[in-house]
């Protein structure tokens, strides 16, 4: 049953969530033992957001739709606080729901808000979550190491404070919705969020060796080979989020690329990342720092997904010299400051890799990234064909390596 919960439908049938990809509806004349194994089944024939055939006996299973093919709206600026919190304490958002018990996304427009005495959640709840240690803290709140625990399992639990700015708590709300559906093995996964007392807690796959931050912090820089193959995974999370999904990130930097102990890189936090198509246009409502941030989004010019591969570029080249771009030399204690940063980042010619240290496949790579024009830089899509990808994609560089020898950022004093 893990991953599954169940709630009351509108029309007398019993909805279930498998793992939040797939949206069942069940009539009421099945049996709770015959649901249980119904679940299993279903658990172990859904893959990849689409459900195989199911055995026989399963037919009273409707399937409805994927939930990535359910319509998400955006909040309506400025909206009263009324308009988004019930008086039962759900958080509610378009066709999003949120409360103590969890996430629901509704598709169906006929759905009412789910009632407290309608739910049967057999999802994990806050309770059943223990604090490990605090391992990281950001603009928007702190993260901790969670336990599960019944099963052991452990996640990382972002919780923000809702007595926010209207602005955040929008791109939290964002954040939420793109994270929920995530269906891509480099974008990092949300298994549940919870609304509680005025906070917001989501619970994430946790990613045991941190970010690239803590990389960077343990081996100075990274050697090309392995810069490759994190080059890869974050371009195809960046070809998910841009061609799938239509999300600008706006927000690339090292704290936002994950890694874990098997090697996998993976992109997280879309607190300020926005559909290109929603209505809160180009307004920018960005909280963190401005050091990989294109120069068209400095200069208030229109922006598109072109400015994360500006921040993917000079992420790359941070993590190869070892220190950030703008400074001059490692022996600088600290960067440039803010507004002289602003202005070189928009007004001098961008940085580059020192073709006497390193490949040209891999001087050419940045120097596309870090065009500032962003017509003249290449798509996510394109740049998994560039030859510094395709140079080691056939050479088994096993990333692995690199991140177990590495001490994991849980037993760092934060
Ligand atoms: N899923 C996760 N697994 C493991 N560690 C995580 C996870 N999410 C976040 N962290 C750690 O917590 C830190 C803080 O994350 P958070 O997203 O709150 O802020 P940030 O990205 O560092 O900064 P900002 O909020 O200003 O963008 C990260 O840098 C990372 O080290």
């Amino acid at each position: 049953m893990n991953g599954v919960l169940i709630r009351g439908g509108s029309r007398g049938g019993v909805r279930l969530y498998f793992n939040s990809l797939i949206e069942c509806t069940v009539w009421r004349s099945f049996t709770f033992e015959s649901l249980q194994l119904l679940c299993s089944s279903s658990a172990q024939h859904s893959h990849g957001g689409t459900l195989s055939p199911l055995e026989e006996g399963d037919e009273i299973m409707k399937i409805k739709k994927p939930l990535k093919e359910l319509k998400l709206s955006v909040p309506a600026q400025n909206s009263p606080i009324s308009t988004f919190l019930t008086a039962s304490g759900t958080f509610h958002d378009g066709d999003l729901l949120l409360n103590l018990k969890g996430l629901r996304l509704v598709s169906d427009e006929n759905e009412s808000l789910p009632s407290e005495g309608k739910e049967i959640d057999l999802q994990f709840s806050l309770e059943d979550l223990e604090t490990i240690k605090v391992i990281g803290k950001g603009s928007g709140g702190v993260v901790q190491l969670v336990r599960h625990k019944w099963v052991g399992t452990l996640f990382a639990l972002k919780v923000i404070q809702m007595n926010i700015q209207e602005e955040i708590r929008k791109q939290i709300v964002q954040e939420l919705k793109i994270n929920q559906a995530s269906q891509c093995p480099n974008v990092v996964v949300c298994y549940h969020s919870f609304y509680h007392n005025g906070a917001i807690s989501l619970v994430f796959e946790y990613m045991d060796r941190g970010s690239l931050v803590d990389v960077i912090r343990q081996v100075k820089t990274i050697l090309e080979p392995y810069l490759a193959v994190v080059c890869k995974q974050v371009l195809q999370g960046l070809v998910y989020l841009h061609h799938e999904r239509h999300v600008i990130h706006r927000d690339i930097k090292p704290s936002n690329l994950l890694v874990n102990h098997r090697g996998e890189v993976k992109i997280t936090d879309f607190g300020v990342s926005a559909m290109l198509a929603n209505s809160m246009g180009q307004r920018d409502t960005f909280v963190g720092t401005y050091n990989y941030m294109a120069p068209e989004r400095i200069s208030g010019s229109t922006y598109d997904y072109k400015s994360d591969i500006w921040s993917l570029g000079m992420v790359i080249l941070e993590c190869a010299i070892g220190r950030f771009p703008y400074m001059k030399s490692e022996d600088q204690q600290s960067g440039p400051g803010f507004y002289e940063l602003l202005q070189a980042i928009v007004g001098s010619p961008p940085p580059s890799a020192p073709p006497d240290q390193f490949s040209p496949e891999f001087c050419s790579f940045v120097s596309a990234c870090i065009q500032k024009d962003p017509r003249d830089r290449p798509s996510s899509l394109e740049l998994l064909s560039h030859p510094f990808i395709k140079k080691f994609e056939d050479k088994d560089i096993d990333l692995s390596i690199l991140v177990g020898s590495l001490e994991p950022p849980v037993n760092f004093p934060r």
